[in-house]
């Protein structure tokens, strides 16, 4: 038995079947449907007893046994019907033809020719083998006839119309060291129909659809019934494409049924003997009107099967296709998907496709807000006039390569036809229960006959309509040049499965697609200088991908994302957002509208602080210009500056002239501008610390930003209504000295700290209060630090300006600023040198971690590119493989060729 998975041939009852019961009209279905897709079944035939199958194999032997010079008396007026001896190419068959065998004269004027006084005995019995299995093949053709609803047609089928011929073969093996030269070559026979039965040894194959062969296991009582194409097929080679002469059943159901292409091959030991019964339609063979339709245009004229082989069979024995063209109009024609497309593309009126978006657009759709066509409307009114011309009621868009995302999607709107081409066509069926084995009879396997559609029920029928409609839809909507990628494809589900599979790839590269796309969401940062619009459409974009890939993320994670990285300026709305919003249950759209509500302020802001970080890079520019030029001139001071990334550690000696006392006032305070800020946030420093003695490395921690305080609490001490201030809780009550509460050193502390320094520095007279919290304070360490700080940063910020005002007007460096310049009046400049400082940081941050995102996407494109590689491979494989076997093909064609050469020289 064929083993496993191997396909087997269908078996079917062909025993004790009234015509018009329930069990005929089922056969009828098992039998049309066997030969539409191998070409042939195994029919069980009990009308022709074991012991006539057997008396008949056995008078084979003696047939054959006959010499050599009896049986060359077995001739035709046809070629190759009459004896067939062994020769050089095929030195281990013989074959031997009675003509008209169902008609008992006929076998006997053979026996009368082997046998000198005849042999009754084997007149009779190949006789009544050969009516029986013509009778078998009657049942056959009316059940095809009445499966297509052409029954009409039979009468001028049947036995009075088709003329039989018997041939007997046998097989020898080959010897030990000989090679296996009994095999025939592959074909199809080019009778109408062919029936077959053998001795014990197998030997017959059987080619499926797939190219895969079946070896034939024949049953007890078993036939191989075969659709053909022409007679005398082993002899007549026909390529699988080129060369299949149409006089055929195949001819005759204008190519709906498969004629079935065969060989034998010989292992064993023993002899083989089978038996042929080949079928020929007498008179005028036509396809029925019944058979041509849109799917099937009408490929043969009327044509004389036998008058054909008696013409063509003299001289040339090949009939090639102009030979065939011009007797029947044989019509090699193109494949029937592809007409198909032709065809209906003039004709059909679309109503699937309603809209269309271009690739851009549609991109931008947040995807989980499009599942209903009544959703897609708002967009549309979006949409430019270009765009609403794509797609209409009348016109599906055709899909574009780059837009297939959204062609998929746009097909989704009518889920009638969805439901064919995602399950697939209709295939409604009868499971028929095996048969246990009898004393006569063998057992045959429980199986599946799927429905002809004349015998499918009303719901069947209009899903059947359905699936046909969505091949047409689909095939319509494929431009020509993406449509010879998948027209092998004779579904909706596997045409539909085939274009999913070139753009989205394999498995493989589906992963990779998906990684690519998480790579997307998970480095998805504002870009610097990105407008809140376009940070909003591009991640979109990125969800969008992400979806398509089959990844959902929460709502509130998407939300969250989106806010946490948008550009710092939005970092007030964004947290304001995140806490004042359910970020569970708002939508996205949503929170972008609020925030787009805020885009001028936050514009302005931008602005803002761009010209303060502008003139901040600028004074370092110009100190180190400075710094430098003084440093050539004098000789005797060193590089005080250095760059933002260098340590801290570096020092500057003490300055002599009163030049260098400026410049190093200048570095000083930069210095202290970085290094507060550093000490306060752990940013680095703008400026290398030169020496300064009035504070000492500070064990200050920094403050979080976060919990800084508001701006409103940077109030100057409160005096009460006695007069009293206190300044170091910044409420009235009492002086400094009775305060009891902890010494709170905040950016009030210093900046106040700050301004009587500067106004003792300048000789003014500070008040009793104010000298007595400034004396109070002045003995500890990071106070000290931080007055300094803060003076010298206010002053510091006032520089910036003077100098950058400077240059505008003398675009060159010429002075420094002096202690006149510095201004205590900018108590809000710290804080937004630490905003732009910090942004800088975040910014740094976010870039690596972006850069890395990007490693990881290139990766998962080279990913990408490995597997279509790895695809165009497997392409190559197959052409190799494919060239092999034509190869290999035209090679038997040349041996047929040497084959029928000797022949006819014999
Ligand atoms: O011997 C067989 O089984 C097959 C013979 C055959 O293919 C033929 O005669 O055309
Ligand atoms: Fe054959």
């Amino acid at each position: 038995m064929a083993s496993g998975s191997q396909p087997k041939l269908p078996v079917i009852n062909m025993d004790d079947l009234k015509p018009g019961s329930e069990s005929w009209m089922l056969t009828c279905d098992e039998v049309t449907r066997a030969i539409e897709e191998y070409g042939c079944f195994m029919a069980i035939y009990e009308r022709v007893s074991k012991e006539l199958s057997k008396e008949v194999l056995d008078s084979l032997k003696t047939l054959f046994e006959l010499p050599t010079e009896t049986k060359i008396k077995n001739t035709s007026d046809t070629p190759f019907y009459g004896y067939l001896g062994p020769n050089h190419t095929r030195p281990l068959f013989e074959s031997m033809g009675i003509e008209n065998a169902t008609s008992l004269d006929h076998v006997q004027h053979f026996a009368n020719l082997m046998w000198p006084s005849g042999n009754h005995h084997f007149s009779e019995n190949i006789h009544s083998y050969a009516s029986l299995v013509s009778d078998l093949e009657t049942t056959v053709k009316q059940m095809v006839f009445y499966s297509y609803g052409v029954e009409k047609y039979i009468e001028s089928y049947g036995k009075s119309s088709t003329t039989y011929l018997f041939r007997v073969n046998k097989y020898k093996p080959a010897k030990t060291g000989e090679s296996n030269v009994a095999t025939t070559a592959i074909h199809t026979d080019k009778s109408f129909f062919t029936i077959l039965s053998q001795n014990h040894v197998n030997g017959l194959q059987i080619q499926t659809k797939d190219d895969e062969w079946i070896t034939v296991e024949f049953l007890p009582s078993s036939f191989v019934v075969m659709a053909s194409d022409v007679f005398m097929g082993e002899f007549l080679y026909t390529s699988k494409k080129g060369l299949g002469i149409p006089f055929s059943f195949h001819a005759w159901s204008n190519g709906r049924l498969r004629s079935t292409r065969h060989r034998v091959i010989m292992n064993g030991q023993e002899d083989r003997y089978s038996i042929a019964l080949f079928t020929f339609k007498k008179g005028i063979t036509e396809v029925p009107e019944e058979l041509v339709d849109e799917e099937h245009p009408l490929r043969f004229k009327p044509f004389n099967h036998l008058k054909f082989i008696d013409h063509h069979s003299k001289s040339p024995i090949y009939v090639d296709e102009r030979a065939m063209k011009s007797f029947c109009g044989y019509i090699n024609a193109p494949k029937q998907a592809h007409s198909t497309h032709r065809k209906l593309k003039d004709s059909l009126i679309f109503f699937f496709f309603a809209y269309g978006f271009p690739a851009t657009i549609f991109k931008q759709v947040p995807s989980g807000s499009i599942t209903t066509a009544a959703a897609v409307v708002p967009w549309e009114q979006t949409m430019s006039r270009d765009l609403l011309s794509m797609g209409s009621k009348s016109k599906p868009p055709v899909l574009q390569i780059a837009e297939y995302p959204q062609w998929r999607f746009l097909n989704n709107i009518d889920k009638t036809l969805m439901v064919s081409i995602q399950e697939g066509p209709i295939r409604p069926y009868v499971d028929v229960p095996g048969t246990p084995e009898t004393a006569t009879t063998p057992a045959i396997e429980p199986r599946r006959v799927f429905k002809l559609f004349r015998h499918f029920n009303e719901v069947e029928k209009i899903r059947a309509e359905l699936d046909e409609k969505a091949l047409t839809l689909l095939t319509m909507a494929i431009p020509n040049d993406l449509f010879n990628r998948v027209d092998s494809r004779n579904t909706a589900k596997e045409l539909w499965d085939e274009l999913e599979k070139q753009f989205q790839g394999t498995e493989r590269s589906i992963q990779a697609k998906l990684n690519q796309a998480i790579g997307a969401y998970e480095g998805f940062k504002a870009l610097e200088g990105e407008t809140l619009a376009d940070s909003y459409s591009r991640f979109n974009i990125i969800l969008n991908d992400l979806r398509r890939n089959g990844m959902q993320k929460s709502t509130s994670e998407i939300n969250f994302k989106f806010l946490k990285n948008l550009n710092p300026e939005w970092d007030h709305y964004s947290v304001n957002l995140q806490m004042n919003k359910n970020l569970a249950e708002e939508d996205l759209p949503d929170l972008y509208s609020i925030l787009s509500q805020h885009e001028v302020k936050v514009k302005y802001i931008v602005t803002k602080q761009k010209s303060i970080s502008d003139s901040l890079a600028l004074l370092t520019e110009k100190s180190k210009s400075v710094l430098s030029s003084s440093s050539k001139k004098k000789n005797h001071s060193k590089a005080l500056v250095t760059e933002l990334s260098d340590s801290d550690t570096e020092t500057v000696e003490d300055a002599s002239s009163e030049s260098d006392v400026d410049l190093k006032r200048v570095a000083d305070k930069l210095a202290l501008l970085s290094s507060s800020i550093h000490k306060r946030y752990g940013k680095k420093k703008f400026y290398s610390k030169p020496k300064f003695e009035n504070y000492k490395r500070d064990k200050y921690k920094p403050k979080e930003y976060e919990k800084r305080p508001e701006r409103k609490t940077y109030e100057k001490g409160i005096t009460d209504e006695k007069g009293n201030v206190c300044f170091n809780r910044g409420k009235p009550g009492h002086f400094v000295k009775d305060c009891r509460a902890p010494k709170v050193r905040d950016f009030d502390y210093y900046s106040k700290k700050a301004q009587l320094a500067k106004r003792k520095s300048e000789g003014k007279v500070l008040m009793a209060e104010e000298e007595c919290w400034y004396d109070d304070t002045s003995d500890d360490e990071d106070s000290a630090h931080f007055t300094q700080v803060h003076y010298n940063l206010m002053a510091s910020v006032e520089e910036t300006i003077n100098l950058y005002k400077e240059t505008e007007e003398t675009n060159e460096v010429s002075q420094t600023p002096s202690d006149s310049d510095l201004s205590d009046n900018d108590e809000c400049s710290l804080e937004e040198q630490f905003l732009i400082l910090k942004t800088e940081f975040d910014d740094l941050k976010e870039k690596i971690k972006f850069e890395r995102a990007r490693v990881i996407e290139f990766s998962n494109e080279c990913e990408l590119y490995k597997c279509l590689a790895d695809d165009r491979e497997l392409e190559k494989a197959e052409i190799r493989k494919e060239k092999a076997k034509l190869e290999s093909q035209i090679s038997e064609m040349k041996s047929a060729l040497v084959n029928l050469e000797s022949e006819k020289a014999e």
